[in-house]
């Protein structure tokens, strides 16, 4: 029988996960009820009283429930590259239980009003806790300060603000941003990228780019607000985290800045742990991505930072675009990639199998960490939290001994833009539990599952 399947009938809020691989441990049987992690006895010893369903998970390694720190929904604004509901449905099936919705829509995610619209269709569709990300400048202008309180306090609980897409340039601004979220435990969010240093910029500076005749975006544009921005969080001892960092002078930038005590995360994407700009060559724009797809020696530098804890978490930044908007020449394309889907299977072939990194570390850096930066890690909706008794539900249960390849087409995004279709990757997310409730079984979405 294959792995995941399930065996017996039963209501829909009782599950009995038999011989799951919990983190490092020993297989369990584990019995999910009223939302929460009820029972965990060794494998074989719990048994369905007739009205919960059995998944078999020999073979799968059951995490906590991943959290994504940097989602792109396009909910207002562009449903037809992504929706609040094919995003949330997708990153479920990407064993997601709760994604941080960027702020870069239109209307932009500015006030309470929007971001309580954004977090309330999220909560409807009922796939995976959103939560919204407030944007720090009105309209993203990178000139007035957004209400951050008001988006704080709402409905939304926001706690992470960022203008994503573009960079809070303006160092006055960004000081302002940092000192304004202390009030309520806030983050600010940053797209480090110097604007002047990459005017018209395509891809990556270097070599690469030099000989294909596209413009390149230097290295120092991203570092150059990095080191500036960790100096501001020191100044005015607030906290900050970088976006998609990319580069090996940004590893060290980060690495020193933590040496020195100043409250500084990290994010890299999958696509920055595993594709080059090699890959621009083809004029392929599904290879165009902000920031840009880096040389081989910044990939290595970005998987020895993931692996030492300079860099805190992976995120994903899908970035969905209609064909429209991608399916042209290189420079009329749009920056972006989808990754929701293969997220998880990537951090496993570049970090877990070549050794450099264990599933415990796996659920550091896609699930505590990331929870723990959005200030989502405690109270009854808590993600990112140990697969203990009493806990909430949340969990993904993952067959790492699967391979497959990726096909765009086939995934629940609503967009095709994937760098990784016709790739090999390894691991396959075969459930998805929010609070107990199967959002993904035998690897499909559970359709009609509907909002708690
Ligand atoms: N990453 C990208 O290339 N694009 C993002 C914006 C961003 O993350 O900067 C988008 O919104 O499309
Ligand atoms: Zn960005
Ligand atoms: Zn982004």
């Amino acid at each position: 029988m294959e792995a995941g399947a399930v065996t017996t009938a039963g209501t829909t809020d009782r599950y009995l996960l038999r011989g799951v691989a919990p983190l490092g441990g020993e297989r369990v049987d584990m019995l999910l009820a009223g939302g929460v992690i009820e029972r965990i006895a060794p494998e074989g010893t719990l048994w369905s009283d007739g009205d919960a369903q059995v998944v078999d998970g020999a073979g799968l390694v059951a995490l906590p429930g991943l959290v994504d720190l940097h989602t792109h929904l396009r909910e207002p604004g562009r449903e037809d590259a992504e929706t609040i509901r094919s995003g949330t449905r997708a990153a479920a099936a990407g064993g997601f239980t709760a994604v941080h919705a960027m702020a870069n829509t239109t209307p932009v995610q500015d006030t309470a009003g929007v971001v309580e619209q954004v977090w309330r269709i999220g909560a409807e569709a009922g796939w995976v806790d959103v939560r919204p990300v407030g944007a720090v400048t009105v309209g993203l202008d990178g000139e007035h300060l957004a209400e951050l309180g008001s988006m704080a306090h709402s409905a939304a609980r926001v706690r992470v603000f960022s203008d994503d897409g573009r960079c809070v340039s303006d160092p006055i601004l960004m000081r302002r941003a940092l000192e304004y979220v202390k009030a309520f435990d806030g983050v600010v969010a940053q797209h480090a990228q110097e604007p002047r240093l990459t005017e018209g910029a395509q891809m990556n500076e270097g070599v690469v780019s030099a000989e294909i005749g596209l413009a390149g975006w230097p290295a120092v544009a991203e570092e150059a607000i990095i080191a500036r921005d960790v100096l501001l969080a020191e100044h005015v001892g607030s906290r900050l985290h970088v976006c998609h960092l990319s580069t090996a002078g940004s590893v060290d930038l980060v690495r020193w800045a933590k040496g020195r005590g100043i409250d500084v995360t990290a994010e890299v994407t999958p696509h920055h742990l595993l594709l080059t700009d090699d890959l621009a060559r083809g004029y392929d724009p599904r290879y165009k991505v902000n920031p840009p797809l880096r040389t081989a020696a910044d990939v290595e530098a970005v998987r020895e930072g993931l692996a030492d804890g300079t860099i805190d978490v992976v995120a994903t930044d899908h970035a969905p675009h209609t064909r429209e908007d991608k399916d042209c020449e290189w420079a009329a394309a749009a920056f972006g990639m989808t990754g929701l889907e293969t997220a998880l299977s990537v951090v496993q072939h570049t970090m877990v199998d070549t050794g450099r990194m264990t599933w415990v570390d796996v659920a550091r850096v896609l699930s505590s960490t990331p929870a723990r930066i959005g200030r989502i890690d405690t109270g009854p909706h808590a993600h990112g939290r140990p697969l203990d008794v009493g806990e909430p539900a949340n969990i993904t249960l993952v067959d790492p001994s699967a391979v497959r390849t990726v096909v765009p087409t086939e995934q629940h995004t609503a967009s095709a833009n994937s760098p990784f279709g016709g790739r090999e990757l390894p691991g396959r997310v075969v459930a998805t539990f929010l609070r107990g409730r199967a959002t993904v079984l035998d690897g499909a979405p559970v359709d009609g599952g509907g909002a708690s």
